[in-house]
């Protein structure tokens, strides 16, 4: 059979298949090679004689990102809030460029929106301009539920963004707690002191989220080379610059930098392009 795993716990997988999830363990096989299922893998599983599943195959993963090590995330929810905790565009922008490396979609939900007055959402909204999905949401009185769920349907998505921003009120508002894995009736253990597994929700045919602690803290270190930055950013033309391996920063006759002028790209965006280049840059010589 083949399904997806929605939860491991210890060396215990949750395989969902068919809307029935089956404890399974894995090969040994994995072990020797030293490949561990993630939660959100695709794999192979049989239920044998007595009854205990074990996964025999692991399909080819689409993406896997670490801090929580998860697989096949088809968006993510990048949570941000104008007060409590305040906006800081620059961590905005470091995260947008790894999701754009790495290739996974990202929306961007704009959280506690009752704390905002609407001055500080024009910010907020340059990133509609430049292509990102953008849903605002209050988790107490206006939960765009119909908008969320729109969003969501079809895929895989995992939610991610700062401590305090709203993450798991939004999460409870979309999901049961009480959710049914296979006989087991489990009540979620969520709260501070907790040890949290990693694990999918289901919400719908293929509509799935990840309960996740959230993997907001990470380092540039995914990109090796300040050179391709500038493809992390959406709005910047790469192709009609004077030179064309043009990083856009003191080349002549470059064409992100007459949008700059143009206001047609942010200028605190491209101030953190400046900033992340740098710092890429400066990683690299210190190896
Ligand atoms: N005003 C307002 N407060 C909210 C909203 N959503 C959540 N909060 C409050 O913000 C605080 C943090 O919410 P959480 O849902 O725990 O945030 P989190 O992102 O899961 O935080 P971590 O677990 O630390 O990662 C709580 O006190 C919530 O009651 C909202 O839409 N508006
Ligand atoms: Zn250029």
């Amino acid at each position: 059979m083949i399904g997806k795993i929605i939860k491991a716990q210890k060396e215990i997988y949750y395989v969902l298949a068919n809307d029935e999830s089956y404890m399974c363990k894995a090969r040994g096989v994995f072990r020797n090679q030293n490949i561990k299922p993630l939660v959100g893998d695709n794999v192979e599983f049989e239920i044998r004689e007595d009854n205990k599943g074990y996964i025999n195959n692991i399909l080819e993963r689409k993406n896997e990102i670490k801090r929580p090590n998860i697989a096949n995330i088809d968006q993510i929810l990048y949570f941000v809030t104008i007060k409590n905790p305040s906006l800081n565009l620059f961590n905005i922008d470091k995260y947008l460029a790894m999701c754009e490396y790495i290739n996974i979609d990202v929306a961007i939900i704009l959280s506690k929106k009752d704390l905002a007055e609407e001055k500080d959402l024009e910010f907020i909204r340059m990133y509609e301009n430049i292509g990102y999905k953008l849903i605002f949401i209050d988790n107490y009185n206006d939960f765009p539920k119909d908008k969320i769920m729109n969003l969501l349907k079809g895929k895989t998505s995992a939610v991610s963004g700062s401590s305090g921003v709203g993450k798991s009120t939004f999460l409870s508002n979309l999901v049961d707690y009480d959710i049914e894995i296979g006989s087991i009736s489990e009540k979620s253990k969520r709260g501070k002191n907790t040890t949290r597994h990693i694990e999918i929700f289901n919400l719908g045919k293929n509509t799935n989220i990840f309960d996740t602690p959230g993997f907001d803290s990470f380092d540039l270190d995914f990109i090796d080379d300040e050179k391709n930055l500038k493809y992390c950013f959406k709005e910047f033309d790469n192709k009609s610059c004077k030179f064309n391996n043009c990083n856009h920063i003191n080349e002549p006759k470059c064409k992100v930098k007459d949008d700059l002028l143009n206001g047609y790209i942010s200028k605190t965006r491209y101030e953190n392009y400046l900033t992340l280049f740098d710092d890429i840059k400066r990683r690299r010589e210190k190896w």
